[in-house]
């Protein structure tokens, strides 16, 4: 499935293996990001046996007052929009959320940050919205974030108040698995 967009608003989601991101990222950012795809594929692979990639996204989103000179403008990217990466319309990065609501086929979902929490941004904690409280996570470049995408793991980003954060987004089904994979397989861990 192609799918991409506009996030919620402040940020911009983009595949990073479709034609249209090639000129986004340039030969070796698009070869790159296929090289990183692989290595998250691998790691997930390793933790939760043989599940399979469905979906990969770029995640970019700006605090404010952020002017990166690197980053993609919104008219560059604005072309990428006519994709819809929610088939939840209620689905959001930053509302509280289920990545297999928003897309039934997800059994693992894995985040590989790009970019670090204190150094590159501020805000923009991975949070899991547990039932007895909140358990923050701070993104650092490099590092894998994976777990079950079902009801044990609600979770949200929390508001990117200045600079600029990137994530690689990879979604995983178990084809043939027992689907039992659960919050204790949460997973962080450097790539
Ligand atoms: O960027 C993150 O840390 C998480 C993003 C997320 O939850 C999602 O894309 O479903
Ligand atoms: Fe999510």
């Amino acid at each position: 499935m192609l799918i991409c967009s506009d996030s919620d608003g402040d940020g911009r989601l983009f595949p990073p293996d479709i034609e249209e991101a090639q000129p986004l990222l340039g030969d070796d950012g698009f070869a790159l990001f296929a090289e990183l795809r692989a290595r998250v594929r691998e790691r997930v692979r390793a933790r939760y046996g043989a599940v399979e990639p469905v979906n990969s996204l770029i995640s970019w989103i700006s605090g404010a007052g952020a002017h990166s000179a690197g980053a993609a403008t919104a008219e560059e990217t604005a072309h990428l929009r006519s994709f819809d990466w929610r088939v939840d319309p209620a689905h959001g990065t930053f509302a509280p959320h289920v990545d297999k609501a928003n897309q039934s086929a997800y059994d693992v979902s894995a985040l590989l940050y790009l970019t670090t929490l204190g150094a590159d941004f501020a805000g923009g904690h991975f949070a899991f919205n547990d039932p007895d409280c909140d358990l923050l996570l701070e993104p650092q470049a490099g590092r894998l974030l994976a777990f079950p995408s079902g009801f044990d793991n609600l979770h949200q980003v929390r508001p990117v108040r200045s600079g600029e954060r990137f994530v690689l987004s990879v979604w995983f089904t178990a084809h043939g698995g027992d689907g039992r994979l659960n919050s204790a397989c949460r997973n962080f861990g450097d790539v």
